[in-house]
């Protein structure tokens, strides 16, 4: 479910403050990430490379990619394969090859050398680059004990999360004894350590459980507590999550990481299931020295949450165009009913001010942002323990809500994501099976999603395409029961084939985009098929 879920890119920060506490040789040796800015610069203005960007620099982004002229929607602009890989920060156990889930009981399938829950003896990642390595192997088979003793059925998720935090963090202090130069492209990357340092709860978080745990449980003393700090500074600040087909990991990648945030990006993202590659293309069109941007956040929360989560591990407050605004583009995603006089919307008076009050547009209403955050944490909850298959269960969320949250919330619009993709697919809810009301229902709701993504998300996008995708089916089967049941016209019927035919070919050309064997490069086949099927 894209919409309830992270899967997009995290990131970082600018240039300009003082590195860690490295030796002076080290400094001497290295140039500095301002350095390294003026020598990409330089790099991407040589006249051989006919690159659509370049890299450019700024008091509020740091470092970033431009466009060097005009790129059209859908222009690749980045293909390139991690620099590291490893597993996400979750309580999910995955295999360390391939990043599919695995379980942790007795009969999963383990690495016979150190232990580690692996999917199979076949897995395609083991000793491979961006997989289960021999040097991690045996790193690990030295402390046998951490997978066979921790690592089993009775771990809860916290242990499990803190457990599989560490492995992108040794593979990365790893490289900088076995591939250092690989090492160097992760370490111009930005880590905000040094604003990190002034967070003490943050802080104190990766010294328990990073640095002590490598230096005493691990027992990899010669690790530098500083070192390991950075990295974990450039994980949070720089790093994709990505995944194809249940697969999740987090990635590096040695150029994407310089693209800027932007709550409305201009670019789209996808990684190819095999060599874990990061696709980069625009969405749309963008203008000569127009920044490149993508957005680090999910386009389904609110500004609240979004800001909040930028600066949590980004280290900047976003203050582009949605964030500025308490209406988020005229979608009105963040906004609530008012308690008081039940007429009015609640919105944040000045959504840069994080801390500041909402108020209702009708009566004297205020609220703090605190409070309002409580409140939506409860909803959340309340969403996410709901299954994502359960139809009453969704439709249900929606019905108790909809006096406390405006139809285009972002809580709701994310249970009405879900329904649209379940609706129609599952047992008991497939197309034949489903009423003519329950099909309706189903059209309504892709019709306001994607009201709303065209805002957001707009062009060539990922979730556009989806959503695209799953309308077309409503409004054909409605179409056809309406002509047999002689409700309407022969002309209506064609204006609403035309519509199918319009979202199947915009569906297509977007999700034949995304990489083969992906579950969106199949609909994206499947639109082709219907097309052909349809004479188009
Ligand atoms: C993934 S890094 C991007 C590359 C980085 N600018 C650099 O020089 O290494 C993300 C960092 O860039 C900065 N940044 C990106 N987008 C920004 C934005 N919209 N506003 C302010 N800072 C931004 C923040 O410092 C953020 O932590």
């Amino acid at each position: 479910m894209p919409g309830r879920k992270k899967n997009h890119h995290k990131n970082s920060n600018r240039v300009r403050h003082q590195r860690g506490q490295q030796s002076r040789d080290k400094q001497e040796e290295q140039p500095t990430k301002e350095q390294a800015a003026e020598e990409e610069e330089e790099a991407s203005h040589s006249p051989e490379e006919d690159k659509p960007f370049r890299v450019a620099q700024s008091e509020i982004y740091g470092r970033y990619l431009v466009a060097s002229r005009q790129l059209e929607p859908g222009e690749t602009l980045i293909r390139e394969e991690p620099l590291a890989i490893g597993p996400c920060v979750s309580g999910d156990p995955v295999c360390l090859g391939c990043y599919q889930p695995v379980t942790l009981k007795p009969d999963q399938y383990r690495c016979p050398d150190c232990g580690w829950p692996l999917c199979g003896s076949n897995c395609s990642g083991l000793k491979h680059k961006h997989g289960h390595t021999e040097t991690e192997c045996q790193l690990y088979g030295k402390r046998r004990a951490v997978a066979a003793e921790l690592l089993t059925d009775r771990a809860g998720p916290a242990e499990v999360r803190d457990l599989y935090e560490l492995v992108m963090i040794v593979r990365i202090l790893l490289l900088r004894q076995h591939d250092p130069e690989q090492f160097a492209l992760i370490a111009r990357m930005e880590s905000h350590t040094e604003e990190r340092r002034q967070n003490a709860v943050l802080w104190r978080h990766y010294e328990e459980k990073v640095v002590q745990r490598l230096r005493g449980t691990w027992q990899l003393e010669d690790l530098e507590a500083e070192q390991v700090h950075e990295v974990c500074g450039i994980l949070d600040v720089n790093c994709f999550e990505i995944g194809q087909n249940g697969a999740k990991a987090r990635t590096l990648y040695p150029s994407a990481f310089l693209l800027a945030h932007d709550c409305t990006p201009n670019t789209a993202h996808t990684d190819d299931p095999r060599s874990f590659a990061i696709l980069l293309r625009t969405s749309r069109r963008v203008r000569e020295r127009e920044a490149l941007t993508l957005s680090y956040a999910y386009t389904l929360q609110g500004t609240l949450k979004r800001r909040a989560f930028m600066h949590e591990g980004k280290l900047f407050w976003c203050r582009c165009r949605r964030c500025a605004d308490p209406r988020e583009l005229g979608t009105d995603c963040s906004a609530l009913v008012c308690a008081t006089c039940r007429a009015g919307s609640v919105r944040a008076v000045d959504p840069l001010e994080q801390t500041g009050d909402w108020a209702c547009d009708r009566c004297s209403h205020q609220i703090g942002a605190e409070d309002v955050e409580r409140r939506l944490d409860r909803i959340n909850d309340d969403l996410e323990s709901i299954d994502v298959h359960d139809i009453p269960g969704l439709e249900n969320f929606l019905l108790r809500y909809r006096d406390i949250l405006r139809p285009n919330h972002y809580l709701l619009l994310s249970a009405k994501y879900s329904l649209c993709q379940i609706y129609g697919r599952i047992d008991g809810y497939l197309l034949p099976q489903m009423s003519p009301e329950d099909i309706a229902r189903k059209e309504s709701y892709c019709r306001e999603f994607l009201e709303i993504i065209d805002v957001l998300d707009p062009g060539l996008t990922r979730l556009r395409g989806l959503i695209m995708y799953e309308l077309h089916a409503p409004v054909m089967v409605l179409a056809q029961m309406a002509i047999q049941n002689g409700q309407i016209s022969r002309q209506e019927f064609q204006r609403r084939l035309k519509e199918v035919v319009k979202l199947l070919q915009v569906s297509r050309d977007i999700l034949c985009l995304e990489p083969e064997g992906s579950t969106e490069n199949a609909m994206g086949l499947a639109a082709a098929d219907a097309l052909t099927k349809m004479g188009c």
